[in-house]
């Protein structure tokens, strides 16, 4: 459970140790929102990705599964600042399916809670492998992410592509040429 109070408090040091003055009337009621929105944007601490996850059902068909697109917001860990942008996941079912908005779900669970994208990837593929038990499931992400570009570096418009590849994925380089068949198309 996530400790509003403390959150409460937490920001009311914070905007004394900036110098500004958490009594004005702007500033008053800012600690209740910062702790409500916590509630949001790191809900995913609360939450595990087999909720999602475990109700599959039987599918015949063993082609590839390819969500693309999935846009999402996250916090990074280091300066907790945004990263954001889209998540496009791909699995080869063995038998079982998911619904597919339950893909989407899984990238909530892991990016509403402070991440790095390498990480977030990653776990999305973990994830996938270990409730779906697929052939295989590759995850790639692309962000831009605010601590390079609002601060620091400060390089606008720069993205971070990362990509994680489980199973199948990693033996057979022709269903990587396919993943990125499929998510160029239409575009
Ligand atoms: N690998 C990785 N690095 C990230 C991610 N998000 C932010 N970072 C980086 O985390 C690093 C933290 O570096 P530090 O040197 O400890 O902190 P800093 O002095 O604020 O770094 P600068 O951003 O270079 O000013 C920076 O290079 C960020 O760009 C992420 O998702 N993955
Ligand atoms: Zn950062």
């Amino acid at each position: 459970m996530m400790d509003q109070e403390k959150i409460k408090q937490a920001v009311r040091l914070f905007l004394e140790g900036i110098g500004e003055d958490p009594g004005r009337e702007g500033l008053a009621e800012t600690p209740e929102r910062i702790a409500r929105m916590c509630e949001e944007l790191y809900g995913g601490l609360e939450e595990t990705a087999q909720t999602h996850l475990q109700k599959t059902f039987q599918a015949e068909e063993q082609g590839m599964v390819l969500e693309k697109d999935i846009v999402f917001y996250s916090t990074c860990e280091h300066h907790l600042l945004p990263f954001f942008g889209k998540a496009h996941i791909a699995y080869i079912p063995n038998g079982r399916v998911v619904g597919l908005s339950k893909l989407a779900r899984t990238v909530e669970v892991y990016a509403r809670r402070p991440q790095i994208q390498e990480q977030l990837t990653g776990q999305i593929a973990d994830a996938l492998m270990q409730e779906l038990r697929p052939k295989g499931a590759m995850v790639m992400v692309e962000a831009e992410h605010m601590c390079m570009t609002m601060r620091g570096i400060k390089k606008p418009g720069s993205r971070t592509v990362t990509a994680a590849k489980r199973g199948c994925f990693l033996e057979e380089p022709e269903l990587v040429h396919t993943f990125y068949a499929m998510l160029g198309c239409s575009r």
